[in-house]
C-alpha cells in the first residue's frame, strides 16, 4: 500500500592518534565506530541486535551489539571498511546493511599532533517500505532515550541535515522514475 516510514540516523567513527606508534603491537590510534538515532529515541524498541563486522584480521571481527549505545571501540593502525548490519525486532524486516570506512588520518594539525578527536561521520534514514504491521506498530511507538543521547562535538547538523536530505530525495526520485 506504498507506506514509507524512516528513521534518520549517523554512523561513523571518532579516532584519536596516540602521539606515536605503540611499542608492542604496532598500532597508533584508537577508535569507535558507532551507530546512533539521530534524535533521542531508545532503538531498542524495534532493533534487535546492531553487527558490526571488522577487518578479518582482527580478532573475533563479527562484533554484535544488543543494547545502546551501538558502537565498538578498538585501537589499530589502518584505514579499512566495517559493515554494520541492524537486525529489527520483527525478524521478517530484512536487515539494514551500512558501510563505513574507518578514517584515522587528517591533516588538521591538532589532529595530527593528537590533541583532538577526529570525527567522520554521516547523516542517513532507515527506510521501511511497507513495513509488517508488527514493524509498522513499533516505527510509530518511539520511547525516549535516558539518559539523552549526546552527539559529537563540531558537528553542523542543521546543514548536513539539508545536504543529505537532498540527496535522499534525490535518490527516491529517481528510484521513483524507475519504477514507474
Ligand atoms: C586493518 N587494521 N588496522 N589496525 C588493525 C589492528 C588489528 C589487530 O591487531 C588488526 C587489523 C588492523
Amino acid at each position: 500500500k506504498g507506506v514509507v516510514l524512516t528513521k534518520p540516523v549517523v554512523y561513523g567513527n571518532i579516532a584519536r592518534y596516540f602521539g606515536k606508534k605503540r611499542e608492542d603491537d604496532g598500532h597508533t590510534h584508537s577508535w569507535t565506530c558507532y551507530l546512533r538515532p539521530f534524535k533521542n529515541e531508545d532503538m531498542t524498541v524495534y532493533v534487535k541486535k546492531v553487527q558490526f563486522k571488522l577487518h578479518d584480521s582482527y580478532p573475533s571481527p563479527v562484533r554484535v551489539v544488543m543494547r545502546p549505545p551501538y558502537e565498538i571501540n578498538e585501537t589499530g593502525w589502518g584505514e579499512f571498511e566495517v559493515v554494520i548490519k541492524i537486525f529489527f525486532a520483527d525478524s521478517a524486516e530484512k536487515p539494514i546493511t551500512i558501510y563505513h570506512l574507518i578514517k584515522l588520518f587528517q591533516t588538521d594539525p591538532a589532529v595530527m599532533a593528537g590533541k583532538k578527536n577526529l570525527v567522520s561521520e554521516n547523516y542517513d534514514e532507515l527506510v521501511f517500505t511497507d513495513p509488517t504491521n508488527t514493524m509498522y506498530h513499533l516505527l510509530t511507538s518511539p520511547k525516549q532515550m535516558v539518559p539523552a543521547i549526546r552527539h559529537e562535538p563540531g558537528i553542523d547538523y542543521k546543514e548536513k541535515e539539508q545536504r543529505n536530505l537532498a540527496a535522499l530525495n534525490n535518490a527516491h526520485r529517481k528510484l521513483k522514475n524507475e519504477i514507474s
